[in-house]
């Protein structure tokens, strides 16, 4: 192969290519000692910001204070699982079982719980909050189960009946399938509502209800009546240790402002000189327990050895127009009592035959209902306190699917 000639055109290329090339390593060069320059400045940013993050994270942990809890020993402390841990009966729950001093994880959707009703515990080393819909398996370890996930407000659960059907029944199969697995002891919150319309008066355990099963309230219902007919199919079937407990008409702190029940509305009316709205003619009559008396009731349940249904509620049974005229008294405001148009399906008489949990359980609710109500007022009135708007009352009528 011959050698090209060199020619000046040649040369000249070769200079324009050498300078080319030179002035891409400088500017590389340079581009690279910048890009240096700019990640040193970074790193010293960041590093001050981690810094400052790391003061922050220990001036919170000097200032979170947690309520005392008991020091349980290893043998005696329990891994507990209360579905529904952040709603207004589950975060009551939670609060005992951790004073107690167990271990405690909560699992809730925030369908109708809420963070707030739970942040006295959050980071503390006893508790656990897991954001998870139990329509879906949950895999973990436990040692007993307080299964309370549902909406319990009629407006609440007949707003999506499909939503409250399959968390009564797959989420109730995912739990018992649960305990099944890891060998835990689970309770059931069932409901006074399972009894429908009731025919008996007052109601045993031992009756079999009276329930609409096309109406609009059967979502619940029929899912707590089915949950129940689970926690017994699995304890024959796969030795499953459960116990239900049918719990009628309970209020008190923490219920959601726009919860829909009675308690919460009238509290709500009354407070801000609104119209009491009694639905129907208002001769139909509840029986109120407080939540703490039912908190106690769930924990002798669950530590007791009886699996079959236990009644759990208050039976002093008042009419709703006497339960208004009570609540507007309490309250002391001057709002009127008005009529609208009755509830489909509205169970006219609601009452507990407690017999068996007084002999079972050494149970009956402690809480006098004018305290109770007293109490859930002092809370609304501080929750109204906070709300920059007037709040209104959920109604029932305007729910979609009543
Ligand atoms: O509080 C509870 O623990 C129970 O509440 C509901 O049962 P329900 O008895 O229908 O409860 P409320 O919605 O509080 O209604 C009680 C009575 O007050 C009436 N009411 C309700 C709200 C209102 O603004 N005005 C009014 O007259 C209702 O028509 C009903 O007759 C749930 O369905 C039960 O599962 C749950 O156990």
């Amino acid at each position: 192969m011959h050698a090209r000639p060199f020619t000046p055109r040649r040369g000249f290329l070769a200079l324009i290519i050498s300078a080319i090339s030179c002035l891409i390593v400088f500017a590389y060069c340079t581009m690279e000692g910048e890009a240096k320059t700019r990640n040193t400045t970074v790193d010293a940013h960041i590093d001050a910001r981690l810094a400052a993050l790391e003061r922050h994270i220990e001036r919170m942990h000097e200032s979170k204070v947690y309520p005392d809890v008991r020091n349980l020993n290893y043998k005696d402390r329990k891994r507990i699982l209360v579905t529904g841990g952040a709603g207004f009966v589950g975060s009551h729950l939670v609060d005992r079982l951790m004073l107690e001093g167990h271990e405690v994880i909560v699992v809730d959707n925030y369908f109708t719980g809420r963070k707030k009703n739970i942040e006295q515990w959050i980071g503390h080393a006893n508790f656990e909050m897991m954001h998870h819909d139990i329509v879906n398996p949950l895999f973990i370890e436990v040692d007993e189960i307080y299964h309370l996930a549902s909406p319990a407000s009629p407006p609440h659960y007949m707003y999506n009946p499909v939503k409250t059907i399959k968390t009564n029944t797959l989420g109730t199969i995912n739990m018992l399938g649960l305990a099944k697995r890891t060998r835990a002891k689970l309770l059931l919150a069932s409901t006074s509502e399972i009894y429908g319309d009731p025919e008996i008066h007052p109601q045993v355990e031992s009756y079999w209800g009276h329930v609409n099963p096309i109406g609009p309230r059967a979502c619940y219902d029929e899912g707590k009546r089915v949950a129940e007919t689970l926690c017994y199919a699995y304890e024959k079937q796969e030795k499953v240790s459960v116990c239900v407990a049918r719990i009628f008409n309970t209020f008190g702190p923490r219920m959601h402002m726009d919860d829909g029940r009675v308690v919460s509305n009238f509290v709500l009316q009354a407070l801000q000189n609104l119209p009491l709205t009694i639905y129907g003619d208002g001769e139909q009559t509840r029986s109120f327990q407080y939540v703490s008396d039912l908190v106690e009731g769930l924990i002798l349940l669950m530590n007791s050895n009886y699996s079959l249904p236990v009644n759990l509620g208050n039976p002093e049974e008042h009419t709703i127009q006497e339960f208004a005229v009570m609540i507007r008294d309490i309250v002391g405001g001057s709002s009127e009592i008005v009529t609208k148009p009755a509830v489909i399906d509205d169970p006219r008489r609601r009452r507990p035959d407690i017999t068996l949990a007084k002999s079972l359980l050494g149970w009956s609710p402690k809480i006098p209902l004018a305290e109770g109500l007293a109490r859930t007022i002092a809370y609304f009135r501080k929750e109204l306190a906070k709300s920059v708007e007037p709040i209104r009352p959920l109604d029932l009528a305007a729910t979609p699917g009543s």
